[in-house]
């Protein structure tokens, strides 16, 4: 039997982001591997009109956990689901909860954040470091304690060209932000934001950065270690190929190129694509909450759950295998036919924006209005733009991570260890997990059926007879205008035309005399 399997038997789990994209992928791992455990704790806040047994009771019940529960029929006794607001004080969590945790709790897996880039520093600072540091006071008094597993990002320290697996210093102490968030007003934070995140591209990676030092700084006597995963994607093999169920990452660029939406990225075609499959960085979660518990380094480790030091992939192969893929299995409904420019040149940037983006939204809302409907597609457009704004600081970079400590880990392992918990991804086989990621977002993203693909291919035929007739229509009109102002195109105009009457004469001729 594995013995990370059996380590986490009988344990007490407490869970932070159970409901977010990871959080899900390592309760279903923790659940199928590891049956016997005691229990997990999941700290849960309502959310869209949805009570926390209500959100719970979906996540089981989602094709996600299929398996768990032939292996693990009474999983929902083994869940608890404690109302917890992380924005909180004390997260707003009742006496009787918090003592529960205190008392129970084996091992703490962190992976509540906010990963937008663009939140308001405020709010990112109470999330990814206040939240951090409040947990880690709570982990402070639990005395079964025997981990303590914090997920932060491979991009904390973006501003760096070479990673190592160390914690960074931040040019402002963690607490004083903590501080000056207390009293300072919106208007000002607004203000020195920009000074502050320096020459990090966003609060996003700021603040998971600052969370990193308090974790260092608040570690105390506990058993802490950091894991740091790049660009986390859908599942590569478990529970099943290609799971995905949000936008984040390159989910929701995938579905605009594959839409039509997305005719061309300002990338550089050869900066590597560090993507990491949700269940290798799982894998890896737990193998470190196992040997932190057992090994108990005597300082806090960092583990780099990357690609490309190891298994590069660049954004153009992934760019075309995406494309490739939505060949075979197209998106229904899609607004124009897949298709992605790649370019470095900003003048190119500004030139497709306005005529691959921008244009056709126009054309688009136009005919809308004119049929009587309400116009979105400029909207949509200006969001998309908005999006890659954001994301080409990280398709335009390459960075090197070092992986010594993941590495020393794998080595640690048993041959059934490395097989049940693989975060090897020298074994990834990209063409394959791209394909597969793509599928995933169709069938569990997007929930389209399978049984569509005939019409969506005929609906790309159609798009692709629409796009001749209108470039037609265009360059026609385009021609006509310049033939009734120009002599110069007029001229050519009647040599192109005597030239083919002439062409067309001499074949008929010579056809004629053959017969
Ligand atoms: C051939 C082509 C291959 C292409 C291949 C290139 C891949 C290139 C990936 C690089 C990826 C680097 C990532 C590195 C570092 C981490 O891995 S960090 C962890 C990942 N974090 C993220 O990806 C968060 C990014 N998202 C955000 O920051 C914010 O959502 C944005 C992008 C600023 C948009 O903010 P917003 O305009 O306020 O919109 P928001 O309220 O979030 O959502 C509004 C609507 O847009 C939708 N939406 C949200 N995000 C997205 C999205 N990304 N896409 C589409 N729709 C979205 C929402 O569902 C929502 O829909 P409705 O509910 O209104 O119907
Ligand atoms: N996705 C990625 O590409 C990467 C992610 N990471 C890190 O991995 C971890 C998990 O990310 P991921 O699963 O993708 O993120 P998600 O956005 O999918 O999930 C975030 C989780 O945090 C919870 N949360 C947010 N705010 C609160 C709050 N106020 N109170 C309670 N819970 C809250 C969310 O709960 P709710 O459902 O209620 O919103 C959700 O469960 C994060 O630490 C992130 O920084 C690192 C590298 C890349």
């Amino acid at each position: 039997m594995s013995t990370i399997a059996a380590f986490y038997g009988g344990k007490s789990i407490l869970i932070t982001g159970a409901t977010g994209f990871m959080g899900k992928v390592l309760m279903e791992k923790l659940f199928r591997t590891s049956p016997d455990l005691k229990v997990i704790y999941i700290l849960v806040r309502p959310k869209a009109g949805q009570t926390l047994q209500q959100r719970v009771f979906q996540i089981l019940n989602s094709k996600l956990f299929e398996k768990v529960k032939e292996v693990c029929p009474n999983v929902h006794e083994k869940i608890r689901a404690i109302y917890a607001d992380l924005n909180q004080n004390d997260f707003a969590m009742s006496e009787e909860d918090m003592q529960e945790l205190l008392s129970c709790t084996n091992i703490v897996f962190h992976c509540a954040a906010t990963v937008r880039f663009d939140d308001p520093l405020r709010h990112a600072v109470q999330l990814n470091v206040t939240a951090t540091q409040q947990l880690l006071l709570m982990a402070s008094q639990m005395p079964k304690l025997e981990a303590f597993v914090h997920i932060s990002t491979a991009f904390s320290n973006c501003n760096l060209k070479h990673i190592d697996e160390v914690i960074y210093p931040c040019p402002v102490e963690p607490k004083k932000i903590i501080d000056s968030m207390e009293w300072l007003d919106d208007s000002i934070i607004d203000e020195i934001t920009p000074k502050l995140i320096g020459d990090q591209p966003n609060t996003y990676t700021y603040t998971k950065a600052l969370g990193e030092m308090v974790v260092q700084q608040e570690s105390g006597n506990l058993n802490i270690a950091i894991v740091r995963p790049s660009i986390v994607g859908a599942t590569w093999q478990e529970p099943f190929p290609g799971w995905v169920d949000n936008l984040n990452g390159p989910s929701g660029l995938i579905i605009a190129a594959g839409k039509g939406f997305l005719r061309a990225i300002r990338a550089t075609p050869m900066a590597v694509a560090d993507l990491i499959p949700v269940d290798t960085v799982v894998n890896l979660t737990l193998a470190v909450g196992w040997y932190t518990a057992v090994h108990r380094p005597k300082s806090t480790l960092v583990y780099h759950c990357t690609s490309g030091n190891l298994n590069p992939c660049n954004w153009l192969k992934m760019g075309l295998q995406v494309l490739a893929t939505f060949e075979k299995i197209p998106l229904e409904r899609a607004f124009r036919r897949p298709y992605a420019n790649f370019t470095t040149n900003n003048f190119m940037t500004q030139y497709w924006n306005a005529v691959s983006h921008r244009a056709p939204a126009i054309i688009y809302d136009f005919y809308l209005r004119l049929t009587g409907r309400k116009p979105r597609m400029t909207k949509l457009m200006n969001r998309l733009l908005k999006t890659l704004s954001m994301m080409e600081y990280f398709i335009n970079r390459s960075w090197e991570w070092s992986t010594y400590n993941t590495e020393m880990l794998m080595s640690e392992l048993s041959p059934e260890d490395q097989r049940v918990f693989n975060f090897d991804v020298r074994q990834l086989n990209w063409l394959e997990y791209i394909e597969n990621y793509v599928l995933g977002i169709k069938k569990y993203l997007l929930k389209e059926d399978m049984a569509g693909i005939p019409e969506a291919k005929q609906h790309l035929k159609r798009l692709r007879n629409i796009h001749y007739l209108f470039n037609t229509a265009l360059f026609l009109i385009a021609w006509r205008l310049l033939i009734a102002r120009s002599q110069m195109a007029r001229n050519v105009w009647f040599f192109i035309v005597s030239f083919c009457y002439k062409f067309l004469s001499y074949f008929r001729a010579s056809s004629t005399l053959k017969v």
